[in-house]
């Protein structure tokens, strides 16, 4: 059975079909990329899978679960982790307190105990904090764990929420354009991390990105939408050399027509 089942799904805005009927698989410890030209519908099916749009049809499974339409502050709970294009962080908030925010959405205690500070909630405070500590290290943000947020250059700050996604352990970590708006250092320090991220904590990975080289370097297999549809669904060398992918890129005059 796979992580992540999405079965056939539709999303409308009015008169407007975004996603027309999309299916695919994501397995335990997999790293999948979602690429398509612009207005695909890339980043509706990444909504709907978090929680931000309920499917007109069609259903979302996690781990044998069905979760289709769910709210989204329930997904963390569900052991599904995101990150957002424009970033969602605290700006004047240090960089370990934001990792730490990540954890409280994920804990366990009600809210009786956590007032009267019971064990179990001190339990959970330093088990936070213990494993706050090792994200900032395997993220090389030790240094600038007591800096605000909003010192920090953007590049930095993605990888902050990357972190306070993965403070919850999640077992599937959903990344919007992580390498948008990174130089190509970065991009390549992402790659790395990518592959790091998974072999440590042993879990599956969906991206929606543009910088195609990125998605072919990390992905275990891509699966390509255009028009709302599904075009193509395989590994990386099946996807790039797919004659249906290559007329949606090169058809739409998209800027990344080159590297598909
Ligand atoms: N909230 C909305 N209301 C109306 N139409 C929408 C809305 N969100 C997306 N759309 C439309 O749905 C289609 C798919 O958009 P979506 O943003 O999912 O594509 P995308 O593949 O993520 O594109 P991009 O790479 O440009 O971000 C587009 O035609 C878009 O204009």
């Amino acid at each position: 059975m796979a992580l992540l089942e999405v079965q056939d799904i539709v999303i409308r805005f009015g008169g407007v079909t975004a996603v027309a009927g999309v299916s695919f698989e994501v397995e335990e410890r997999q790293i999948c990329g979602l690429i398509g030209p612009n207005g695909a519908g890339k980043t509706t099916t990444f909504n709907c899978i978090s929680g931000i749009y309920r499917p007109n049809s069609g259903a979302v499974r996690f781990a044998g679960r069905d979760i289709t339409g769910e709210p989204k502050h329930r997904m963390t709970g569900f052991g599904i982790g995101r990150t957002f294009q424009n970033l969602a962080l605290f700006r004047s908030m240090t960089v370990r307190e934001n990792v730490l925010a990540g954890a409280h959405s994920s804990g366990h205690t009600g809210f009786v105990a956590s007032a009267f500070g019971l064990p179990q909630v001190r339990r959970e405070a330093a088990d936070a904090a213990a494993h706050a500590r090792e994200l900032l290290a395997l993220l090389n943000l030790e240094r600038v764990a007591d800096a605000p947020v909003a010192a920090l250059p953007f590049g930095w700050q993605k990888r902050v929420e990357m972190a306070r996604a993965l403070i919850s352990r999640p077992k599937l970590l959903l990344l919007d354009e992580p390498a948008g708006g990174l130089n190509h250092g970065e991009v390549d320090e992402l790659a790395v991390l990518l592959g790091e991220i998974r072999r440590n904590f042993e879990l599956s990975i969906l991206l929606v990105e543009h910088h195609m080289s990125l998605v072919m370097r990390v992905s275990d297999k891509v699966v390509a939408l255009d028009f709302g549809k599904k075009i193509a669904d395989g590994t990386p060398h099946e996807v790039r050399s797919d004659p249906e992918v290559i007329r949606a890129y090169l058809g739409g005059g998209d800027e990344h027509a080159d590297a598909a």
